[in-house]
This record gives structure tokens, C-alpha cells and sequence, in this order.
């Protein structure tokens, strides 16, 4: 396989896998970039991991997009995913409080215990509901301060139903992976 070479980073493709709660989002997001159609139904299981690639900075870089299911009982399934991960997408949706609280309880301890590198970028999912995000009690304050606790490496908002920020959100998982940081702080996009 042709090996990338940018700056800092050569490897041969770039994983990017999205975690966080049951129903946040995560199949819709991924179908949404993968496919540019709307996915139908719910899907409580997970999207086949999927190869693409991801044009950043004027480079081509190949990509393998991973899905994870977020129900109790898939832990073993989603652990074997973790390990060669570049990039997490740690995801909340903006209409559920806990799925937002989850993101510092529980996924980025779950990632972190088997993956102590990968760059994580925190995502949050139906910004079309973005209204109810303030009626459900989570403030954009929150958020910043959430992103800046668990160390991530940016923050984006996106919806699989408008599309609005589904692409931003998998070129900054190469441009996190790829770019080597001037400084080592967090970045709040
Ligand atoms: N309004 C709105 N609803 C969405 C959006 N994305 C997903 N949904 C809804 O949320 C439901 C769950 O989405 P999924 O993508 O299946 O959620 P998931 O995170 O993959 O869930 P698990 O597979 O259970 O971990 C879908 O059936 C949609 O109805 C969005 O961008 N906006």
C-alpha cells in the first residue's frame, strides 16, 4: 500500500474512530461522509469500517472510518478497535445531557485505558437540534470546559441531517493526526 508522507507524519492509512452514548449519532455521522446519503432508520449496530480517502492540505491521505456500537455488552467488540486508532471521535449529541456527561465518565477513561496517543477530537452530533442543547442544560461553557478537562485535541459541531460540519470534522482528524503541534496545548476550533 502507497505509504503517505506529510511533514511529520508517514503511515499507511489513517484510522478514525468515532465512540460515545447509544443514539448519539455515530452511524449517521460516519454513512453521512461515506455515502453523502442520509442513512434511513435507526441503526443500533455498527457501519462496516470504511475506506476512503481524505484530501488535506492538497494531499490525498488514505483513511479507514470505524464505527463502535455505544450499548453495554459491546466492550470486547469495541476494545479491539481502540489499539490502532490515529484519531477518536469522541461523540455527544447536543439534545442529550448524558451522553455529554458520558464523554468525560466514560468513554475518554475507555479509550485512554487501552490507548494512551491517538489525538481526540470531541464532536457534537445533531447541530441541527442545537436549540435544545441549552433546554437540556449544556452550555457552549460546559463544552469548552469539558474539551479542555479531558486534554482533547479540538472541538466540532455537526449534523448528518443538514451535512453542516460533517466534512470539517473528518479533515481536522487528518490535520490533527498529520500536523505535528507547535505547542502542546489544547485546541478549541
Ligand atoms: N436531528 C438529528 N438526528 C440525528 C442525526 N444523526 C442521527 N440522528 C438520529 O439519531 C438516531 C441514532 O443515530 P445512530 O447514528 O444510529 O446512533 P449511534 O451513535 O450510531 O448509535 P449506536 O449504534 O447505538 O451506538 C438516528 O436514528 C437518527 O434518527 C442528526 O444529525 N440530526
Amino acid at each position: 500500500m502507497a505509504k503517505h508522507k506529510h511533514k511529520h507524519y508517514t503511515s499507511s492509512s489513517i484510522r478514525i474512530t468515532a465512540v460515545g452514548d447509544g443514539g448519539v449519532g455515530k452511524t449517521f455521522m460516519l454513512v453521512r461522509y461515506a455515502t453523502k446519503e442520509i442513512p434511513l432508520g435507526y441503526e443500533p449496530t455498527v457501519f462496516d469500517n470504511h475506506h476512503c480517502t481524505i484530501n488535506y492540505g492538497g494531499h490525498e491521505y488514505d483513511a479507514v472510518l470505524v464505527d463502535t456500537a455505544g450499548q453495554e455488552g459491546f466492550e470486547k467488540l469495541r476494545n479491539l478497535s481502540y489499539p490502532n486508532t490515529d484519531c477518536f471521535l469522541l461523540c455527544f449529541a447536543v439534545d442529550t445531557r448524558d451522553s455529554f456527561l458520558n464523554l468525560s465518565y466514560v468513554w475518554i477513561k475507555d479509550i485512554r485505558k487501552v490507548n494512551k496517543t491517538a489525538k481526540v477530537l470531541v464532536i457534537a452530533t445533531k447541530s441541527d437540534l442545537k436549540e435544545e442543547s441549552l433546554e437540556v442544560g449544556i452550555t457552549e461553557q460546559d463544552v469548552l470546559g469539558m474539551v479542555k478537562s479531558i486534554k482533547a485535541d479540538g472541538y466540532l459541531e455537526c449534523s448528518a441531517v443538514t451535512k453542516e460540519g460533517i466534512d470539517h470534522v473528518f479533515r481536522e482528524a487528518v490535520r490533527v493526526v498529520v500536523e505535528k503541534p507547535k505547542r502542546r496545548r489544547c485546541t478549541v476550533l
